[in-house]
């Protein structure tokens, strides 16, 4: 068993946080959530009608929010067209509950009172094919295509609606149709209010329990970036468009709400202003919190409001001011709160409020295992691997291979092209002549999540973890692709016993790597060694038989690197192939059996750690070359 590679840490640093935060408050997020919507129940039926109506659109508006806080703040996408789903879902109903073509037709199949149902379900159905293939369209691409298109798309759609005859044009669709269960008739706006809190608390509801599972996850883990999500065998791109869906969905279903509240609908409220406004209202609330979302609706709605009365007394002349005032507030707020009002509101409330821990099953039944190839087996092969970036040879009929239970160590001076290289046995970049073998498999241009499923795990150069989560949660990342269920599972819950095997392999491998006191803070409170032993954890969560580490002994202090050594060794024993790409020449030395090194792009020499250490060229290319590398290799 190696060294805990933090005990040695521990000595050097003055200050260690603990396992587990401690807890400050005295009541839970749970039960405050509770004597709110009990309070919310109770006051409702003598609240007066103004701020019942105000009440509901803030929950119209909050289902709204919800899905871009999903889709904006942890997933990272952005979207300024969410008005136009919310216009889909209003127009579907108000259509099906008022033309006479649906009535008739649908009427004497579903009954008047079915109407509403199928005007929801149509409203789903269109919304879902539209996001679905604008979403495979635009947010497999960086950067600023997809608000582009959400902006093209919640513009063309605004149209649609004011220029289409049997929608009522400008004037829009009157009359329609209020929902009823039975002889119950949701007709005031205080009925109807209670439905939308309820949908509502339900959406947040299962949105928590989504953001709680692997698929949650997953979900984060898009932010972190397409490269490190794949390696981790996440489909990123399949994400991002279940998630762009799930949004559009959830903005369907308010406007559906709405069309029934309202009993009314034109396209004023589905224009581009408004789209912005929903994304205000996640950012604003704090784009990463699904309660930021209700916060956001409620201080816009509150704040638009106030502004309409205050400002034409004010000002003593009539005129649309709030939107100045609005935007300046805005600006202001975003400003001073960049991360939203609810962290704030978190922070403050954290003496008297605490987050508790979620119950998990008490039996784990383990994640599955399979064996490791026996010592010595071919786990990766590059075969002439050639790598061109226009006229650049950045690895030129490179061939090497990495055994079972070994480590194999490559090595070179900056922009010999160990990273490309490293790329291309990753997945991430393909290459240009030659191929890559993993596991027997010819690999092609497969991407790294194809690799990681066939047992290849790695670390990466510049850290990528997600900061603000857990070290817990950032190593259960690693275990993705050991467990199966999906989105539905994870929102009904009924993804538990699964959920808990996963933490507990997480827990298992950050014991293996001596980082137990650090399970339950943030990765990015850690030191910048035991980040990358973290990476080193969650490439163990998915039991690989590769494993790929990308400088793993930089920022490490003596003792550190001596405890990774101990660990990389123990893995080794247990029949881990390791391949290291590393600057560190002791370390190097100390630990590898097998070491290739590299020079513009070319093998110049491959051996023993005795065999590198005398050769000639290597000594007159590297060892013995610049500066940069006599300290280390002394
Ligand atoms: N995407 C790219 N496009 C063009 N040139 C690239 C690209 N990636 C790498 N190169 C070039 O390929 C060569 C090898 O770079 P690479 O990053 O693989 O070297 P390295 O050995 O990993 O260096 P270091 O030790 O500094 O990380 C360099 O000349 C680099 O500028």
């Amino acid at each position: 068993m190696s060294a805990p590679l933090t005990s040695q840490t521990a000595q050097a640093k003055p200050a260690e946080p603990a396992a587990t935060p401690a807890r400050r408050g005295f009541v839970s997020t749970r039960a405050l959530t509770l004597m709110a919507v009990a309070l919310l129940a109770v006051s409702w039926g003598f609240l007066p009608d103004f701020t019942v109506v105000i009440l509901s659109y803030i929950g119209l508006y909050s289902i709204v929010a919800a899905g871009l806080v999903m889709l904006t703040g942890v997933g990272g996408m952005t979207s300024f067209g969410q008005a136009a789903f919310v216009g889909i879902g209003a127009y579907a109903t108000a259509w099906v509950g008022t033309s006479p073509v649906a009535t008739q037709a649908l009427g004497a199949l579903v009954g008047t009172n079915g109407l509403p149902w199928v005007g929801l379900l149509l409203g789903l159905l269109i919304t879902f094919v539209v996001a679905w293939f604008l979403g495979a369209v635009t947010v497999k691409l960086q950067g600023h295509y997809l608000p582009l298109c959400t902006i093209a798309w919640g513009l063309s759609l605004y149209y649609l609606f004011g220029n289409m005859e049997f929608l009522g044009g400008q004037t829009g669709i009157t009359s329609v149709p209020a929902i009823k269960f039975g002889s119950l008739s949701l007709e005031s706006p205080r009925a109807m209010g209670v439905v939308i809190w309820i949908v509502l608390l339900v959406a947040l509801w299962l949105l928590h329990n989504l953001l709680d599972s692997r698929e949650g996850r997953a979900i984060r883990s898009l932010k972190g970036g397409q490269i490190m999500a794949e390696s981790m065998g996440i489909h990123t791109a399949r994400h991002r468009v279940k998630l762009f869906v799930l949004a559009a969905l959830l903005a369907t279903l308010s406007g559906w709400l709405y069309a029934h509240m309202q009993r009314f609908v034109s396209p004023a409220p589905f224009n581009l202003n408004i789209g912005i406004e929903y994304l205000f209202m996640a950012v604003v609330g704090g784009a990463g919190h699904l309660w930021g979302a209700v916060l956001g609706a409620t201080v816009i709605t509150l704040l638009k409001e106030k502004l309409q009365d205050i400002l034409p007394a004010l000002l003593g002349t009539n005129g649309n001011f709030e939107v100045i005032v609005f935007g300046l507030l805005m600006v202001l707020v975003l400003q001073r709160f960049a991360e939203g009002l609810w962290p704030t509101l978190q922070r403050m409330a954290s003496r008297w409020v605490y987050q508790p821990q979620a119950a998990l099953p008490a039996a784990v039944k383990p994640l599955d295992q399979h064996a490791l190839p026996p010592a010595g087996t071919v786990l990766l092969a590059a075969e002439h691997v050639t790598k061109r970036f226009g006229g650049l040879v950045a690895n030129n009929d490179v061939s090497m291979t990495l055994k079972a239970g070994e480590v194999h160590a490559l090595i070179g001076p900056n922009g010999a092209g160990k990273s490309t290289f490293f790329n291309m046995i990753s997945g991430v970049d393909s290459a240009t002549e030659g191929q890559v073998q993993l596991m027997g498999k010819t690999m092609g241009h497969a991407p790294s999540r194809a690799f990681a499923a066939l047992g290849l795990g790695r670390t990466f150069q510049h850290v990528r973890l997600l900061g603000q989560r857990s070290v817990l949660e950032n190593v259960a990342l690693g275990a993705h692709q050991r467990a199966h269920k999906g989105w539905l599972a994870s929102m009904l819950r009924m993804d538990r016993a699964e959920e808990a095997a996963l933490l507990d392999e997480a827990r298992q491998q950050i014991e293996r790597c001596g980082l137990a006191a650090f399970a339950h803070v943030p990765a990015a409170s850690l030191a910048l060694g035991q980040q990358r032993i973290v990476e080193i954890a969650r490439a163990l969560a998915g039991q690989p038989a590769a494993l790929l580490l990308d400088e793993p002994a930089a920022g490490l202090r003596h003792l550190e690197k001596q405890a990774l050594a101990d660990l990389l060794r123990q893995l080794r024993a247990q029949g881990l192939g390791i391949l290291v790409v590393e600057h560190d020449m002791e370390f190097v030395m100390n630990l590898a059996d097998r070491i290739t090194v590299l020079e513009f792009g070319t093998v110049i020499a491959a051996g023993s750690p005795a065999e590198i250490q005398s050769n000639q060229r290597v000594l007159d290319a590297y060892l013995g070359g610049g500066d940069d590398n006599e300290e280390s290799a002394a």
